[in-house]
């Protein structure tokens, strides 16, 4: 099924729009038909009853649609606020695997730009949760000063806590799971991903990329780099065997500019889920 394409429950939605219960998203018309190409993008069905959604929708506060409408926009909807959990198997997720430095973060950023999709990042969450002055963010921030992978229990967390809060069901976890435990706790949560975006790049190209990013990360120094190098190639690369195996991989060469990387990696999410 392709990311574009109208599914039943945007269908339903839509139709619901229609109605009479939809009278307030119904003042602006050229706000309401942005709406509706928003949601026909929103392709591949979360499995939620459309009464539900269509009732989620109409008890929205104004507040929270009218500045969006002004603006032409979309109704910013976060199912998770209203208190409409979304069920775990209901999500959609891809893997966004890779090498350090192999572009998995820059490429992300394309594709939320394009499609609906929330990009969680392991990394960032990781280090945002080592600022939080617990015993985990230490334990976190001398983790990640190592390049090693911190336990499991702490980014699945994070991770399912992030997906929850967004309150949506189409998610682009990158640099996630990068070992087999991190495999396996994800496993038992009872998600699975759709399929494995794979970014292939030499050590020599990723390691420029490296040095020369900047943003004051405590691993991007030729030590941690080199370390970082060492578990990729031990721990990673035998979880992206293993989804190999399953025909999951969808593997995409990084190491070229990050628009002509990124025209393959659209092709790839063109193809949807099958
Ligand atoms: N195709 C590319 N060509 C040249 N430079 C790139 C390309 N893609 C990304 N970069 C640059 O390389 C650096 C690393 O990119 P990015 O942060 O996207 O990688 P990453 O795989 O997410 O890294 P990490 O796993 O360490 O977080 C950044 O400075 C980015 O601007
Ligand atoms: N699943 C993960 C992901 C990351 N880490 C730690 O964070 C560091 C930086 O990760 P990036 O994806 O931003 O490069 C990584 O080297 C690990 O220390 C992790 O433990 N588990």
């Amino acid at each position: 099924m392709s990311f574009r394409s109208v599914t039943w429950v945007s269908r339903q939605l839509r139709s619901a729009l229609q109605g009479s219960t939809a009278a307030a998203l119904q003042r602006d018309s050229a706000s309401l038909a942005s709406q509706q190409v928003t949601w026909s993008r929103m392709s591949f069905g979360a499995g939620l009853a459309a009464a539900g959604l269509a009732t989620f929708v109409t008890s929205l506060p104004q507040a929270d649609c009218a500045p969006a409408m002004e603006k032409g926009q979309a109704p910013p909807i976060n199912l998770a606020k209203a208190g409409f959990a979304v069920p775990k198997t209901s999500r959609k997720i891809v893997f966004v695997l890779g090498g350090p430095g192999s572009g998995k973060g820059t490429q992300c950023s394309r594709l939320v730009a394009e499609y609906d999709l929330v990009h969680l990042s392991a990394g960032d969450l990781l280090r945002a949760h080592m600022k939080s002055g617990t015993t985990d963010g230490q334990m976190v921030a001398d983790m990640i000063k190592n390049g090693q992978i911190v336990p499991s229990y702490v980014t699945v967390n994070l991770l399912d806590k992030a997906m929850a809060d967004s309150g949506k069901t189409q998610f682009l976890i990158d640099g996630f799971p990068r070992n087999e435990e991190n495999r396996a706790a994800f496993e038992k949560t009872g998600m699975e991903p759709e399929f494995i975006l794979f970014f292939n790049c030499p050590e020599a190209v990723m390691e420029k990329r490296l040095m020369g990013r900047n943003e004051g990360r405590t691993d991007d120094n030729a030590e941690t780099i080199r370390k970082r190098f060492k578990v990729f190639l031990e721990s990673s690369m035998p979880i992206i065997d293993y989804y190999n195996k399953q025909g999951k991989v969808r593997k995409v060469d990084a190491d070229r500019d990050p628009s002509t990387v990124f025209s393959e990696v659209r092709k790839l999410f063109e193809q949807g889920f099958e």
